[in-house]
């Protein structure tokens, strides 16, 4: 069964009116549903099949996610045109299905980008961790060929999944998935069903060419580390007044804002020359703890402790 506990209620009336308890239904219905309108669902396996984990999460705006230019754009683009065109997947019989390969560096906003257009498109995301203890062969299939409906699949650190399969934790655990069950899975019976498949990782050079052939994997970009024009692109959303920002936020006009996102911008861009480099995460961690004055400051700090760690 589900595990999520369930009770039967009975309900009488003594009204001859039955319609009163479709009436009820659909009203309870229509609140639960108002419970999760705007937010996004994240579904985990149980069992054989897909359950929600934890409560709906409120959705992250698709710009505060900011990518090298052009790459946000090219997936959505292709998102979008593959989901207009399930009429012509049918007419051609190719699997109505499609995988994108997300890698680069850690911190570089490849989830948050993905739950992020998860949202966007009012889709929820099934999260499937190939390592799962119980996760075999067989119920991988099952998994991903009962998807529930507008819903992306994420597969994080998808090179990691088949090396731990060698490795056996201390009670003596292994996974079960095979590399072949998986391409298998991937491939399932050729159905109408819609599927749409991420996949990140830090390292595609580990990952087998099986792996990643058209088919597979349709699209795979680069997410990298920040280049300077993305660091003043954070900076400028970060320290920018939103319009529900409380009065009593730090008061900085446009203009200084500006001639600060550009000193970030010339700071990013020396220190790449020099051969540093700084991840999006490490930059969000940096805007969080200092104010937009003292970001120029502590930027020269992050690459300066990144100097003298490196070998
Ligand atoms: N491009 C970005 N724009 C805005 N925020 C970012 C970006 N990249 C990372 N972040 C922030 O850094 C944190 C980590 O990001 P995220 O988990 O999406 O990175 P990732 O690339 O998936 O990392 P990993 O490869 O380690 O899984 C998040 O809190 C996110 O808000």
């Amino acid at each position: 069964m589900s595990g999520i506990p369930w009770e039967t209620v009975t309900l009488t009336t003594l009204s001859r009116d039955r319609t009163i308890f479709p009436k009820l239904l659909a009203e309870a219905r229509d609140i639960a549903m108002r419970g999760q309108e705007g937010k996004l669902v994240i579904h985990t396996p149980w069992g054989i099949e897909w359950k929600p984990f934890g409560l709906p999460r409120r959705k992250r705006p698709l710009k505060s996610v900011v990518l090298g230019s052009g790459i946000a754009e090219a997936v959505e683009k292709d998102v979008s045109a593959f989901l207009q065109r399930r009429q012509w997947y049918a007419d051609r019989g190719i699997p109505y299905r499609r995988g994108y390969l997300l890698h680069g560096p850690p911190g570089s906003g490849k989830s948050s980008f993905i739950q992020a257009l998860a949202g966007s498109l009012s889709y929820d995301i099934c999260v499937l961790n190939l390592s799962e203890r119980g996760l075999a062969d067989d119920k991988l299939i099952h998994l991903l060929s009962n998807i529930p409906e507008r819903s992306f699949v994420l597969i994080e650190d998808i090179d990691a999944a088949f090396n731990k399969r060698v490795q056996t934790s201390e009670d003596g655990y292994q996974s079960s998935v095979t590399f072949s069950g998986f391409l298998n899975a991937l491939d399932g019976v050729a159905s109408g069903e819609e599927r749409i498949i991420f996949m990140t990782t830090n390292h595609p050079e580990r990952l087998d060419p099986a792996l990643i052939r058209p088919g597979r994997v349709d699209l795979s970009l680069l997410i990298g580390d920040a280049s300077s024009s993305q660091a003043k692109r954070l900076f400028i959303q970060f320290y920018g007044r939103g319009e529900e920002e409380p009065s009593g936020w730090e008061e900085i006009q446009e203009d200084e804002l500006t001639a600060l996102g550009n000193s970030i911008e010339r700071l990013v861009e020396e220190e790449m020359q020099a051969g540093g480099k700084v991840s999006m995460a490490a930059l969000q961690g940096l805007f969080i703890r200092s104010s937009a004055r003292e970001a120029a400051d502590g930027l020269r700090s992050l690459f300066k402790e990144q100097r003298t760690l490196k070998p």
